[in-house]
């Protein structure tokens, strides 16, 4: 893979030891330097990298962040830009531009950083393991709290204790952060006068190994006007009570009057209502929106693990001793064949 191959010759480039480097310089210095590896799409840095750079922001008032985008062509370029402008506190831009990484496979990273910070999606899980491997130090993954440069807190046990970390080990310190527990506006503060300079990596010395284990075939994506489930303000979830894909339907067109993303269990995705990209909870998305309002869901703590943190919980379901009413701040014992229907005729139509 290109990942493997490019944090190797990256290695290479820097070593003799590159991870022994570290070490001394993380050893000889309290001073913080992050990397925050940024995701990208259609031109623009995706919300979730904007909270990773929030995350590095809470380790420390004087850390200079350096953004990391790669990518190739004029997408790549114009994200650089909006990145650069996308926080004050970010102070560099680098910018890694090969026709090996048109697609987020998992990218080559710079070193000299005392934390490296990712969001906690597939992206994220799928390189900075491997670059923990390569340094021979420990991720931490999941984090939802930065209390100081080398104490994190982390959701255990689907979420239902809370684990507080100390990072013993050799730098750099390689962090997975939760965006939802590090939000920003929905508007990034895209303040022209606070740009950050744009560099290009070098990877003169990339291509080396490049026959990597595994290779892009494609992307699928929704074609869908519809928020993303990850960021979106409100979710409206469906569960197993749907009974068939072509009840579940109502879920989306409720979706579509509030301007919701629609989500589902676990249990209506193995039923094969919708596609798994949907599934919120434990082994799915984890959401916090203003408002997450669910629709025959049982309230299983995997499923719980997903959404327990979203602002207003509302519930509809015919049990009224469902668990998921102990976390809903309003709740409906009702049937969804009536309720959601009802709904429909009364909410206004969308413009
Ligand atoms: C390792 C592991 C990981 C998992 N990860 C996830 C995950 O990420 N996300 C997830 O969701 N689950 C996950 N699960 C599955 C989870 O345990 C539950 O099985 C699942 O969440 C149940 O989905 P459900 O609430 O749709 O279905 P059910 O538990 O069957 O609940 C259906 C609910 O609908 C109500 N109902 C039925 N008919 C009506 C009606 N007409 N009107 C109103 N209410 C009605 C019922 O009272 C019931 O409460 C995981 C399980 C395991 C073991």
């Amino acid at each position: 893979m290109a990942s493997v191959a490019a944090l190797r010759a990256l290695r290479k480039r820097i070593s003799p030891s590159f991870t022994s480097r570290i070490i001394a310089f993380t050893s000889n210095s309290r001073s913080i330097s992050t990397l925050v590896l940024a995701e990208h799409e259609g031109g623009a840095i995706k919300p979730q990298s904007v909270s990773a750079v929030k995350a590095a922001k809470s380790l420390s008032n004087d850390n200079p962040i350096s953004l990391l985008l790669a990518g190739s062509g004029s997408a790549l370029h114009e994200a650089a830009a909006n990145a650069a402008s996308c926080d004050p506190s970010v102070s560099e831009v680098l910018v890694a531009d090969s026709d090996e990484f048109s697609h987020p496979l998992a990218e080559p990273w710079k070193g000299g950083y005392s934390h490296v910070i990712t969001a906690s999606g597939s992206f994220g899980k799928n390189i900075l393991p491997r670059a923990a491997a390569l340094l021979d130090v420990s991720p931490i993954t999941d984090v939802i709290e930065i209390s100081d440069p080398h104490l994190f807190v982390r959701p255990i046990y689907a979420g239902n204790a809370l684990c507080t970390v100390r990072y013993t080990g050799a730098g750099p310190c390689l962090l997975t952060v939760r965006s939802t527990s590090f939000p920003v506006p929905s508007i990034l503060a895209n303040s022209k006068s606070n740009e950050a300079p744009i560099t290009q990596v070098d990877l003169s010395t990339f291509g080396e190994d490049s026959v990597g284990k595994s290779r892009y075939v494609k992307h699928t994506s929704q074609d869908t006007e519809r928020p993303d489930l990850g960021n979106a303000r409100v979710v409206v979830t469906g569960g197993r009570a749907l009974k068939s894909a072509e009840n579940f339907k109502m879920i989306e067109k409720l979706a579509e009057k509030l301007a919701a993303a629609v989500g589902a269990t676990r249990a209506a995705v193995d039923a094969g209502y919708v596609p798994n990209d949907l599934q919120v909870g434990q082994t799915g998305k984890i959401v916090a929106p203003e408002l997450y309002m669910a629709f025959g869901v049982s309230g299983a703590i995997q499923h719980l693990a997903g959404m327990r943190d979203s602002k207003v919980i509302v519930a509809v379901n015919k049990d009224a001793e469902a668990p998921i009413f102990q976390v809903a701040d309003y709740g409906l014992v009702g049937d969804i064949f009536e309720v959601i229907p009802e709904l429909l005729e009364k909410l206004p139509e969308t413009k």
